[in-house]
Parts: structure tokens; sequence; C-alpha cells
């Protein structure tokens, strides 16, 4: 898993060879020990460079090992063994040298990079901490502010970066291995003296308790509840006030307390379930690898309001040409202010964009190969479109609707080509969240899917294939989520107490903060479009009950108010003013819940905390399980991947159903059996049969679900 080759110059040459990204399995780790090993001993060798086959250095530890017991030489000595040799060890760095992969170049002499490759220690991301070394030599190689940054956020840094950073020595546009063969003759025999990071003295701010404390405070904010940012701090703090060896410790210490911890769990699930939702099939038999996509050039987007604008941007941004098609001249020059304005803001340093025109006239379709449709969500009117782009656009343009929950099969059957048509639903800002639905309806052909799949790729989307189905995935187990919270007012809670409760449990906003901070009106809409409020309401039903089930009018009378949210300055919370973002709790919502109590008998009692997160995530995990049992998801890792990439589900609990795994699946039958019986006129709450089988099953590690069920599906 590591060769050896002795090259002309007195040179050692180590490649790792565990294709696709050289992860340090233990049969790399014992490869590089003993080819380094061989090249010490050798005493024709002056010099050693170590390079990753197939264009990269390589990806890090093995995650896939994390899961079992660890064998085989450790990283920390074989990375110290490399920095305390007598030859100098250059790094030859392609693609990418993340996590344990820059650890191991950090432990080399020298670094040379190819201009393309990225660097990071992402660990923080896997609930870890770059424990092979990695929060104590790289602030003392680029100081410890930098280093504090690249080790809590784990992102990316460019070649150009490292380089200015410091973490590598010289960039190369050609053939990397040549220049850092080269460059070890060039130093063989130098002494080496500083290059041994360990040996250097971090620079650190001038006041670095306050610095730390800061660092603490600002981690905190940004990962609500998650372990691994603090220790990363933690660690790195340590390199600033310990010797080398106390700190490297202390980095182990800290590993120790994450590497089995619940949050590292579901953070590895989350990297492998995002790359499992992109090996996508369908109940039709459509997948991934059979699949082509078509390419994609010229697309249009119809609709310039607030998603089509942001839909534009991420098509342009893909170097994709775009044309924007809008009502009238008013709205049109409205979105191409917006759109520009957009391309602007995000232009420095990005790539050229695609070509873009703006117009008014559908006959400008002529020449799309995709359009996605993002007008009012109105069926009637997007049927209309359909008929229209069918019309217009050549007869193989795949069309693709934006709609958050409609009907694709409808708006399929109103073009001649309904094969070609699926759902891409995106999350708002468009050009900035990451998650694509591409729904494929029940005559979706696979090159639509698999075109749909690649264009979100390309977009820089996590993209998930679901069925079609009212809500699809995310938007269907939305709405006993938001229920709940509705009930829980009704019953005695306030808005900040429940969202209190889900902002500890880790999302960024509680249900009540993101409701006014998207609009009430949205949901009123819709709701009047159901008849669950406004004049389709039958004269004489209980305003509290819909459909022979309990009903909350809370949000209709807030709406009826004029308290639409932010932009009306009033919502559940009081702002400052119109379009203001501070939320204060709201002495009007109070007083306006107590009056409602009363008029409706309804005996307000202190909802305490844990019912709150219950009743709202077992309701939402509950309607997930039906979504399973209907097979509008694959797997739960989709159904994961959604929540965690669309609807701010925190990424240390893995997803709501990895969550349900976690708490124990027959805990969360329980407590819906519980619920179900104090509340028998709400649905949702009733167990699903998926979920009694699966804990009948004897509660099957997440990973061994779909077995179940496939046999759940087959006999319903
Ligand atoms: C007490 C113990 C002490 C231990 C000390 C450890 C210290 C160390 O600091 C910890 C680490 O390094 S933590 C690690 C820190 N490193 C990271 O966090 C980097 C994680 N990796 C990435 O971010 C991306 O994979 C890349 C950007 C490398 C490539 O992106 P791309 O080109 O879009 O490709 P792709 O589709 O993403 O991956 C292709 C295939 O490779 C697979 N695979 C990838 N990396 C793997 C790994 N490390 N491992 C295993 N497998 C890994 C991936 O699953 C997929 O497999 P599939 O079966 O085909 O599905
Ligand atoms: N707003 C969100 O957060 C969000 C999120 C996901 C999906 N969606 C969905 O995206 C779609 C658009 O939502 P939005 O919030 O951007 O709506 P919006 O009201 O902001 O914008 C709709 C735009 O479509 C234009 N339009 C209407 N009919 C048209 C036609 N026939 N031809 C060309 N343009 C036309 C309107 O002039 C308007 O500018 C809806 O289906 C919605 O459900 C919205």
């Amino acid at each position: 898993m590591a060769r050896y080759v002795r090259i002309p110059g007195s040179i050692a040459l180590i490649t790792l060879a565990n294709p696709p990204v050289n992860a340090l399995s233990a049969a790399v780790r014992r490869g590089i020990t003993e080819t380094l090993s061989r090249a010490i001993a050798d005493p024709e060798v002056k010099a050693v460079v170590l390079c990753g086959e197939n264009g990269n250095f390589c990806g890090g530890a093995d995650i896939k090992e994390f899961a079992g017991p660890m064998s085989g030489p450790g990283l920390v000595p074989m990375i110290d063994a490399i920095e305390a040799g007598e030859k100098p060890v250059v790094a030859a760095i392609e693609g990418v040298a993340l996590g344990g992969g820059l650890e191991l170049a950090l432990g080399c002499h020298y670094r040379i990079a190819h201009c393309k490759a990225r660097v990071g220690l992402p660990e923080v991301t896997l609930g870890l901490l770059p424990a092979a070394g990695g929060t104590q030599r790289l602030p003392r190689l680029i100081g410890l502010s930098a280093a504090l940054d690249l080790i809590t956020t784990g992102r990316h840094v460019s070649a150009q970066e490292a380089l200015q950073l410091g973490i590598v020595d010289r960039l190369t546009e050609g053939d990397t291995l040549g220049v850092a063969v080269e460059f070890a003759q060039s130093i063989a025999g130098q002494p080496l003296g500083s290059r041994r990071l360990s040996t250097r003295t971090p620079a650190c701010p001038a006041d670095l308790d306050s610095f730390l404390q800061g660092a603490l405070v600002q981690v905190r904010r940004r990962a609500r509840g998650a372990m691994a940012p603090e220790a990363c701090v933690r660690a790195v703090g340590a390199a600033a006030t310990l010797p080398y060896s106390q700190g490297m410790q202390r980095e182990q210490e800290l590993m120790a307390s994450l590497f089995r911890s619940a949050q590292a769990r579901a953070l590895q699930y989350c990297f492998f379930s995002q790359r499992l939702v992109g090996r996508w099939s369908t109940p039709s038999g459509a997948r991934w690898d059979s699949a082509e996509p078509r390419p994609i050039r010229r697309a249009a987007v119809i609709g310039l309001g607030t998603m089509g604008r942001g839909i534009a941007v991420s098509l342009l941004q893909a170097g994709i040409a775009v044309v924007a098609v809008e009502t009238d001249e008013q709205q049109l020059e409205a979105g191409r202010r917006a759109v520009t304005a957009l391309l602007e803001r995000r232009a420095q340093g990005r790539g050229s964009e695609g070509p873009l025109r703006f117009t008014t006239d559908l006959q400008q379709l002529r020449q799309v190969e995709l359009v996605i449709e993002a007008v009012f969500e109105d069926l009637a009117v997007k049927k209309q479109v359909f008929r229209q782009l069918s019309a217009v656009c050549p007869a193989d343009t795949l069309l693709c609707t934006n709609t958050s929950g409609l009907d694709v099969e409808q708006l399929a059957a109103c073009t001649r080509s309904p094969e070609l048509v699926v759902g891409t639903h995106f999350f708002g800002p468009a050009h900035v969240m990451k998650l694509l639905e591409v729904v494929y309806g029940p005559r979706s052909s696979p090159v639509a899917v698999a075109t749909a799949m690649h264009l979100g790729k390309r977009l820089g989307k996590v993209s998930v294939a679901v069925g079609n189905c009212p809500g699809f995935v995310g938007n269907r187990m939305l709405k006993p989520y938001l229920e709940q919270a509705h009930f829980l007012l009704e019953e005695g809670a306030a808005p900040e107490q429940v969202d209190q409760a889900l902002e500890e449990f880790g999302f960024a906003m509680g249900v009540f903060r993101v409701a006014d901070l998207s609009g009430l009106d949205v949901g009123w809409r819709v709701r009047k479009e159901a008849g669950l409020t406004g004049p389709g309401v039958a004269p004489g039903e209980s305003p509290r009950r819909r459909q022979g089930r309990r009903y909350s009018p809370l949000p209709d009378l807030l709406c009826e108010q004029g308290r639409l949210g932010q932009k009306t300055g009033r919502g559940w919370y009081l702002y400052e003013g119109p379009g203001a973002r501070e939320a204060r709790p709201d002495p009007w919502t109070h007083s306006f819940l107590q009056q409602y109590r009363q008029q409706h008998g309804l005996q307000p009692r202190a909802v305490p905390q844990q019912e709150v997160l219950e009743r709202c995530l077992y309701a939402l995990i509950n309607e997930g399980f039906r979504v399973l049992e209907d097979g509008i998801a694959t797997g739960p890792e989709d159904i994961d991947i959604i929540y965690v990439f669309g609807y701010g589900w925190p990424r240390h609990r893995g997803g709501p159903m990895f969550h349900a795994g976690a708490v124990g699946l027959a805990t969360v039958l329980d407590r819906l059996e519980h619920y179900h019986h104090a509340h028998p006129d709400i649905p949702n709450l009733q167990p699903s049969a998926l979920l009694r089988r699966l804990v009948a099953s004897g509660n099957p590690p997440i990973q061994k679900w779909r077995e179940v069920i496939r046999r759940v599906r087959s006999q319903l």
C-alpha cells in the first residue's frame, strides 16, 4: 500500500497507493513505516519524496477504520519518525492533502504543491480533531490565529492560500513530482534544524488568554452543542502554552474524549450518507450507474422572484448560459437588478459565468436544453407555464419545476414529453443553500433524473432523488413538526419556550423564529388553497378541527392581524421595525394566546422542555418512517441528508432518522404511543407500521433498515 523506488540522483520515492484518495489505512501506515525505514537504512539515499498515486496526495486517516478496533502502526509515531529522520523528506502534494494527509505532510521537512491542490484539516466536520500532531504542528508553522481558523472550520484551502499562509513552500503548475524530486536533490545534505516543526515556537496573539476565550465563545455560537470545535480550540491553545510533547499529550486526551462520542458517529454517518445518496435509484429501476446524464450548456429560468434569482445565479456560476424569463417588463427589470446585484456580490475570486439574457418572450427558449420553472406556487399557473414550455422548447428539453410540493405528475401531463419532467426543489437562497431535492414522477425517465442529479452536482449542491407526493420528503415531514409546535402553544407553551428547546437541541433557529423569517403568509396561502382556512371552510366547522382531525388556527389568526413576521415587524415575535432581524418576545402574543385559550376553554399547563422536543421531533420522525414505507425516500440516509442540508437539523445529531436510532427506536415508539394516547385526534402521532416493525426486529442499526423497509413495503 506504499510503493518504494530508488530513482537516479539518490532519491527514494514513496508512493501512497490506496485509491481513490490514499486514505491512511493500517496497510498504508505499515507501508509508509517500512519504506521509510528502508530509505533511512539505504546509504545511497540522500533524500525522500513522498507522494500519492491517482492524482491525490492523501485524504487523511481511513474513516472506515474508526468504527472498529484500531490496529497497525500509529500515525503519530510514524509522522514523528519522518520528522526526526536525518534525511530530508519532501511531500509532493497533488489533489488533496486533508486531515491525516496534511498532518503527514507537516511531518515532512518541505512541501511542494500543485497549483490546483487543496489542503486542510477537516477533522472537526467528522466530530474529531487533527490528532496526528495537526493541532501542534500547524500553529508552529502558520501561527495560532490562522491555524485556529483552519482547524475549527475544517475548511479546505487552495494551494495559493496555502502558499500565502506558509503551509506549502512552493507551488508548481506542471509536473509536481518532477519538481519535488529536483528540489529534494537540491536540499539533500542541508541541516534540517527548524524544518522540524515540532521544534518551533508558535506565533501567538499578544493577549493569548482573551484570544482563546474569544475563540471559545465564537465556536460555541457557531456550532451550538457541537463538542469538536471546542476541543479544537483547547488543543490549539495547548500548542501556545505547553511544550510540544505535552501539547501532543493534550491533543491525544482531547481526541480520546471525541473519538467514540455519539457526535463523532453522527458526523461520520453524515459523511458516508452524503456519498451514499449520490448512488441513487428509483423504484422503476433507474440507477446512478446506468442512466447517462445529458450535458447542459443552455438553460432557462422562468420567474425571477425569491427563488428564480438564486437559481439563475447558481446556473450562471456553473458556466451555464441562462435565459431568464418574467411576465412583464417591470418584473423583468426587478429580476435583472436582483440577479445583477447577486452576481456582483459574489463576483470576487470566482470563475467566469455563463452568458445571461433577460426576456419576457418565451419564444426565446427555442434552443435551451433545460428549463427550471420558479413561478408562483399555484398549480393552475404552473400547468399553463408547462403547456407553453412544451409548445416552445425543443422536444428533448428537460422541464423542471421548483415547486415546494405540488404534484409533478400533473405538470408532466401538460407536456408532450412527460418523461422529461422532474422536480428540482431548491432551497432559499438558492445560490447558497446546498440541498437539491430531485423529484421523479411515475413517468420521469432515467436520463431526466440523472441529468437533474448531475446538474445539482455541477451547481455544488447535494442532490437527493425522491419520489413524488405532497411536500416530497422535506416539506412533508415538516408539516407535523409545525403542527405540534402550534398545538403546544394552545396547551400553554410560549413561542420563545418552544424555540429555546429546539435551539438548545442544536437548530440554528427555532420553529417560530424561522416562520417569522420566511413570512407567515407563505403557509397561510397554502392552507387557504387547501381549504383549511378562509372562505373554503364549511360554515359551522369548529375552528380547531379540520377534515376530522385537530387543527390549530393560530398562525391563520396572526396573519389576519397583519402579523406576517419580520417583513411586517411583527409575527410570533416583535421586531424593531419591518425587516429588522432581532426577535423579541412580544407581550401581545402572550395575551393573544391567553385569550385564545380562554375562548376555547383550554386549561394552560406548564409544558416541559422534554415534551416540546419529543412532540415536535418525534412527529417529524414518524412521518419520516411513513416516507420510507411509501417508498418516497429510498433509505434513512436520504431523509437525513435532506434535513441536515436543507432544514438546519444539527449535523452532529446525524439527521432525524439517525437521531431516532440513537435515542432508541423502542423509546421513540413508546413516546409516540404515549402522546397518541393523550391526543387521539392527532393522527400524525400514531406510530408508523415501519417503526413498529423495526422495533419488533430488534432495533437494527440504521445501515440495516433498508432490509426491513423492503419487507414492510412488500406487505403494505
Ligand atoms: C485514536 C485514533 C487516532 C487517529 C488519528 C487520526 C488523525 C487524523 O487527524 C484523522 C483524520 O485524518 S480524519 C479524515 C480527515 N479527512 C477528511 O475528512 C477528508 C474526507 N474526504 C473528502 O473530503 C473527500 O472524499 C475528498 C475531498 C478527499 C474527495 O472528494 P471526491 O473526489 O468528491 O470523492 P468522494 O466521493 O468524497 O470520495 C471517494 C471515495 O473515497 C472515500 N473516502 C474519502 N475520504 C476518505 C477517508 N478519509 N477515509 C475513508 N474513505 C474515504 C469516500 O467514502 C468515497 O468512497 P465510496 O465508497 O466511493 O463512496
Ligand atoms: N420562497 C421559498 O423559500 C421557496 C423555497 C423552495 C421552493 N419555492 C418554490 O419556488 C417557486 C417560486 O417561489 P418564489 O418564492 O420565488 O415566488 P415569488 O412570488 O417570489 O416569485 C415568483 C415569480 O414568478 C413570476 N411569474 C409568475 N408567473 C410567471 C410566468 N407565467 N412566467 C414568468 N414569470 C412568472 C412572478 O412575476 C414572480 O416574479 C414556488 O413554486 C415556490 O413554492 C419557494
